[in-house]
């Protein structure tokens, strides 16, 4: 498989930055006239890989909300992983895991290897265990054409009390991880790809962090995956400022935003357009 970063780079091109999350709330099956069951979260996973997969650079569902359903529910999201597969659109497993180095290898064969059924392009993970712990599974995306999106500056409220806060040396924590983002992505990025195998999370809704922390995420050479654009108050606008100069590697990710036009076709893909259209019109 050819690497993440350039299958990447190359969907923006074909069908613009946004990334929509598949986040099936107990709220959303009801709104969508679904049974918060197994049967509710096929339909409306597939709905949504049907109606979005032209109009977005890559899906992101939520794991969270296949887990709550059980092993049931796990066997939605491979199926839904596949649907996207067999539809010819990314998808960003959000999955949010970090452990120890030897654990950790356990969740990249899950979500990052070849031939699991859980592995689609990409994985959300976690560096508050220590940004090297990530190491086993940046190792295994790469070796498998796939990606990561390590939390960075995340969008809620919460985030800043460990993000924010400074090191010894004065580095902030973000700062740190971003750091070590960078270093990842250096080789390939120096072997001419246009975007590395390692990405940031910077949320929507956190201003002027980066700047403040001294967060170079030009610097990072991977993708920047913003969620915090849409029901969590993030605009196109907010989008822009957070991202900077590294617009061109920025993934604005939205889920409600978009679900919340559902369930006719017609109306996610009317949301997606103009999700699209907001974030490509602001300067
Ligand atoms: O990794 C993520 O995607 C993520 C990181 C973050 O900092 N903030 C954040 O909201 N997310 C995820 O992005 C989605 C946001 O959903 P909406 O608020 O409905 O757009 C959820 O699935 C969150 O778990």
């Amino acid at each position: 498989m050819r690497p993440f970063g350039e299958r990447l780079a190359a969907a923006i091109d074909a069908r613009g930055r946004l990334t929509v999350g598949i986040d099936p709330h107990a709220s959303l099956l009801a709104a969508w006239g679904l049974g918060d069951d197994v049967a509710g979260l096929r339909e409306f996973s597939l709905r949504c890989v049907e109606a979005l997969a032209p109009h977005v650079a890559a899906l992101k569902p939520q794991a969270a909300f296949y887990e709550r359903h059980g092993s049931a529910g796990l066997a939605v999201l491979e199926e839904a992983v596949a649907a996207a597969r067999a539809a010819d659109v990314l998808t960003i497993v959000d999955a949010k895991r970090g452990d120890i180095g030897s654990t950790m290898q356990g969740y990249a064969d899950a979500f990052l290897r070849e031939g699991s059924p859980l592995a689609g392009d990409a994985v959300t993970l976690s560096p508050y265990l220590g940004p090297g712990s990530l190491d086993p599974a940046i190792a295994t995306a790469r070796e498998n054409g796939r990606g990561v999106f390590v939390l960075c500056l995340t969008s809620n409220p919460e985030g800043a009390q460990v993000q924010h806060a400074r090191v010894a040396s004065g580095e902030s924590v973000a700062g740190l991880v971003a750091a070590a983002a960078a270093r990842a992505n250096a080789q390939e990025r120096a072997a001419g790809a246009p975007l590395g195998s390692v990405g940031l999370v910077v949320g929507a809704t956190v201003r002027d962090a980066a700047v403040e922390l001294g967060v170079d995420l030009e610097a990072v050479g991977g993708p920047l995956l913003v969620p915090g654009f849409g029901a969590q108050g993030g605009t196109a606008a907010d989008v822009r400022a957070v991202v900077g100069s590294a617009w061109s590697a920025s993934l604005p990710s939205t889920s409600r935003g978009v679900l919340g036009a559902g369930p006719d076709a017609a109306g996610l893909v009317a949301a997606a357009q103009q999700a699209r259209r907001d974030l490509e019109e602001t300067v």
